[in-house]
C-alpha cells in the first residue's frame, strides 16, 4: 500500500499470497481464505473485469484501436506484410555474415527498427545499410535518450505542473526525446501522404498498406496518426528484437531443439523455400520456441490493471480503484503452472491433436483481453520468419551449430555478445 500522487493507492500482486492477505488484512477486511489458490484465480478475476481502462483517455484510444485493429490483429491481416519483411530479413541475414567477421552487434535491433518500420511506415529506414540516413540515426539517438533517461522521466509525469519551474530537468528531457521521436513519425507520415496525393493527382488508383490505410480512410485526425505510429514504433522495436535475440540465445544453447526446427522446416517447408505467413501454421515447433522463449523471458517483466468496480475473487474482496500488479516472472517459473519450469522445453506448447487446447495463463507475455498487445500478430510474424530464414540459410550447418567445444563457445559467446551490446546500448535492461 502505498501514496501516490493521486491519492492512496493498494498494489496487489496477484503472485505474492502473502501479500494479497497483508493488503487485505490492512484494509481490516481477513481475507476469507488463507491464501488464493493460483494463478488460474486470476483467469477467474480477468473474466469478471469486463473492461480495463488504464489511462484517462480510455474511450478515446479503444476508438483508435478499433481502426488500428482492422489491420493487425489478427494473423490473416499481417500475412501481407510477409513479403515487406522477407526483403529485410535477406538483408539482416547478409548483414549478420559480413559482422560476425568484424564482431559487431546489434543488428537484432536494427532488423527489428527496419521490419517494424516496412509495416508501419511502409519504406525502408536503412537500418542495415553500411551508412544509416541521418534521420534514422537521430531517431535512434531520440530513442536512446528516451530510454536511458526512463527512470528521470517517470518521474516527469509524477511531477505536478507547478513544481516543474523548480525541479525542470526531467520535464524538459521527458519533452527532448519525445519530440526527437515524433519528428521523426511525422516526417515519415508526411513524406506517404504526400506520395498518396501525387498518386491520387495522377489519377491512379491509391494501394498500400496500414499506413496508407490510415491516411486513405481519415478515420483518424493526422495528429492521432502521427502518435500512433510513434508509439508503435517504440513500442515494437525492442520487444520484438530482445525476444528474437533470446529466441536464438535458446537455439545456440539447445542443439536438439535446433535440430528438430531445422527438420521439421524441410520437412514441411522443402529446403530454400522463403518462407511466407501461410507457411508458419504448417511450424508448430518455430511457434512453440517463440512461446517457450516468451514464457523464460517476457520482455515486459510484468502487467497492470485498475478494478472498474469492486470484485470479490477466490473469496477476497478487490476494491475499486485496486491497482493489480501481475508479475510475469513469477507466474512463468511457478511449477504449478509449469512443470520443470526452468527448462527450455519447446514441446510443452504442441498440442496433440486437433482438439487439444494448449493454453496456459501462467504466461501472457502479450497481456489479455482488449487492452491486449496490439502488435502481437507482427511480432510473431517477424520473428517467426526471421528464425525460419536463418535456420534454412544454414542447412548444411545449423545456426548455431555445436563445432566442438571451443565451436559451441563462439557461438553462444557470439549470441552473448549482441545481447550485451544491444542491452549496453540501451541501457534499459
Ligand atoms: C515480442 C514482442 C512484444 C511483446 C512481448 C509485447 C508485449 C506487450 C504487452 C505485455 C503489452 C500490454 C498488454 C496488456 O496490458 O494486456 C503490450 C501493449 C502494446 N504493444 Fe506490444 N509487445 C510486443 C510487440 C509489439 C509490436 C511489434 C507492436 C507494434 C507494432 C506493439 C505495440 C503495442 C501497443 C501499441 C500496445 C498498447 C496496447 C493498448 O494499450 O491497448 N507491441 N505489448
Amino acid at each position: 500500500i502505498f501514496k501516490s500522487h493521486f491519492g492512496p493507492q493498494f498494489v496487489v500482486s496477484i503472485a505474492d499470497r502473502d501479500m494479497v492477505a497483508q493488503v487485505l488484512r490492512a484494509e481490516g477486511r481477513a481475507p476469507q481464505r488463507a491464501n488464493m489458490e493460483s494463478w488460474r484465480e486470476y483467469r477467474d478475476l480477468r473474466g469478471r473485469l469486463p473492461i480495463f481502462i488504464r489511462n484517462r483517455k480510455g474511450e478515446k484510444w479503444l476508438k483508435m484501436r478499433s481502426v488500428l485493429r482492422q489491420k493487425i490483429l489478427k494473423p490473416r491481416d499481417v500475412a501481407v506484410y510477409s513479403e515487406g519483411v522477407n526483403d529485410v530479413i535477406t538483408d539482416l541475414i547478409k548483414r549478420i555474415h559480413t559482422l560476425r567477421s568484424q564482431e559487431d552487434d546489434g543488428k537484432f535491433f536494427d532488423f527489428m527498427c527496419a521490419g517494424v518500420a516496412t509495416i508501419l511506415y511502409e519504406c525502408r529506414l536503412g537500418c542495415l545499410e553500411n551508412n544509416v540516413p541521418q534521420q534514422t540515426v537521430e531517431y535512434i539517438e531520440a530513442l536512446e535518450l528516451m530510454f536511458s533517461m526512463f527512470k528521470t522521466t517517470m518521474y516527469a509525469g509524477a511531477i505536478p505542473k507547478w513544481l516543474r519551474p523548480l525541479i525542470p530537468k526531467p520535464w524538459r528531457e521527458f519533452c527532448r526525446s519525445w519530440d526527437g521521436l515524433f519528428k521523426f513519425s511525422q516526417i515519415h507520415v508526411d513524406n506517404k501522404l504526400k506520395a498518396i496525393q501525387s498518386q491520387l493527382d495522377r489519377g491512379e488508383e491509391v494501394n498500400g498498406g496500414l499506413l496508407t490505410h490510415l491516411l486513405v480512410s481519415k478515420e483518424l485526425t493526422l495528429e492521432e496518426i502521427y502518435a500512433n505510429m510513434t508509439e508503435m514504433l517504440l513500442a515494437g522495436v525492442d520487444t520484438t528484437s530482445f525476444t528474437l535475440s533470446w529466441a536464438t540465445y535458446m537455439l545456440a544453447k539447445h542443439p536438439k531443439v535446433q535440430q528438430c526446427v531445422y527438420e521439421e522446416i524441410v520437412n514441411k517447408l522443402g529446403k530454400d523455400q522463403v518462407p511466407v505467413a501461410h507457411d508458419v501454421p504448417k511450424l508448430p515447433l518455430i511457434r512453440a520456441v517463440l512461446k517457450e522463449t516468451l514464457r523464460l523471458y517476457p520482455v515486459l517483466p510484468g502487467n497492470g490493471r485498475v478494478t472498474q468496480k469492486d470484485l470479490i475473487v477466490g473469496g477476497y474482496l478487490i476494491p475499486k480503484g485496486t491497482q493489480l500488479a501481475l508479475c510475469h516472472y513469477a507466474t512463468s517459473y511457478s511449477e504449478e503452472n509449469f512443470s520443470m519450469a526452468n527448462e527450455f522445453r519447446p514441446e510443452r506448447w504442441l498440442r496433440k491433436d486437433n482438439f487439444d487446447r494448449v493454453e496456459n495463463f501462467g504466461s501472457i507475455p502479450f497481456g489479455y483481453g482488449i487492452r491486449s498487445c496490439i502488435g502481437k500478430r507482427i511480432a510473431e510474424l517477424e520473428i517467426h520468419l526471421a528464425l525460419i530464414q536463418k535456420l534454412e540459410q544454414n542447412s548444411t550447418e545449423p545456426i548455431y551449430k555445436h563445432r566442438g567445444t571451443s565451436g559451441s563457445i563462439f557461438h553462444v559467446s557470439y549470441i552473448v555478445l549482441i545481447i550485451n551490446k544491444i542491452c549496453s546500448r540501451w541501457k534499459y535492461l
